[in-house]
């Protein structure tokens, strides 16, 4: 249906029952993590980079961290690299490295700042290199095969993890009207790059920030069970036992981790949702509609 021919009093029933919502989360801030595997089709980014600005004008201050792995590793087909992950992270040597900062920092950054400002909001893109924002150290994972009688440390690269975040840049250009977009890229103190999962980023920036809420936008409904029905309102028992039974695995780890951090760290809820359903920003802010996994410090 086109625009022109909706019911307007159906028009404006809806944007009256949003009232309530735009009056709670006026003023706060709202990360959003926009994965690779939610950028699939043009219509759907589009409808995200709206939403955002919609979010903007009524008040909110969104703030997005982008992923990019499908993105990253189409490029590293092209050049013959091999894509490797353990726990989720992507191995990446230094050779990788610079592939993943091209396409994170270069490609799907600025193709997200320039949807956003062609809607018709500001747009910022920015790595956690730019004011050394994101200091990174590097992330040792802990690995265990079922062969295996304890688990061992292993060295995958340059793949870091959050050691602070500086929130003095995003702050000031949210104050000035800005939308930053954030790619998942820290820096040592020696100045060297590391590849962050970009959930990581996400779950610490809201913390850092004091967010109202942490939305991840994915590729599935949600968190599911082994019948595929979403699961809600977990508590972290419950999270580590589907982990162990392998219900949850590869990408999913860091998201459901990062997202349980999240709430423990203050922020007041956290929603893994399904990013190819379009509007799926607005349907989680303004509308009942429960539409993916709900986590919160009560969970
Ligand atoms: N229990 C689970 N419920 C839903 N998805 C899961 C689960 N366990 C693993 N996954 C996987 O996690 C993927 C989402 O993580 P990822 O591929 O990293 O997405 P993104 O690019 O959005 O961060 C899903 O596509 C699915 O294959
Ligand atoms: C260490 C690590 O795995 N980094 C990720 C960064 C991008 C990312 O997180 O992208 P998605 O959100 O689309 O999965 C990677 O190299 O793929």
């Amino acid at each position: 249906m086109s625009s022109t021919s909706r019911d307007p009093q159906v028009v404006v029933e809806v944007l009256s029952e949003a009232l309530p919502y735009i009056q709670q989360f006026s003023g706060k801030t709202v990360v959003v993590k926009y994965g690779g595997n939610a950028m699939t089709e043009d219509t759907l980014i589009d409808s995200f980079a709206r939403n955002i600005v919609l979010m903007k004008e009524v008040g909110i201050n969104p703030v997005v961290v982008h992923g990019g792995g499908p993105q990253i590793g189409s490029l590293l087909e092209k050049l013959n690299i091999e894509s490797r992950f353990v726990n989720g992270m992507r191995v990446t040597d230094s050779q990788t490295m610079d592939v993943v900062e091209m396409v994170l920092g270069g490609l799907v950054n600025k193709s997200i700042v320039n949807l956003i400002n062609q809607s018709g909001g500001k747009a910022i893109g920015l790595t956690g290199k730019d004011g050394a924002q994101i200091r990174a150290r590097q992330l040792k994972v802990e690995h265990q095969s079922p062969e295996m009688t304890a688990p061992e440390i292993i060295d995958i690269g340059h793949v870091g993890e959050v050691e602070s975040i500086s929130t003095d840049l995003i702050e000031m250009l949210a104050a000035k009207d800005f939308i930053p977009v954030i790619a998942p890229i820290g820096v040592d103190g020696e100045g060297h790059s590391y590849n962050i999962n970009a959930d990581l980023v996400a779950g610490k920036l809201a913390e850092a920030l004091n967010a109202e809420k942490l939305m991840l936008l994915t590729n599935v409904a949600g968190l599911m069970n082994s019948e595929g029905e979403v699961l809600t309102g977990l508590s972290t028992a419950q999270v580590d036992a589907l982990i162990a039974d392998g219900t949850i695995y590869g990408g999913m780890l860091p998201k459901i981790r990062c997202a349980l951090d999240a709430v423990k760290g203050g922020v007041n809820s956290a929603h893994i949702i399904d990013g190819r359903v379009p509007h799926a920003v607005l349907l989680e802010i303004f509308t009942n509609a429960g539409v993916g996994t709900l986590i919160t410090d009560a969970g």
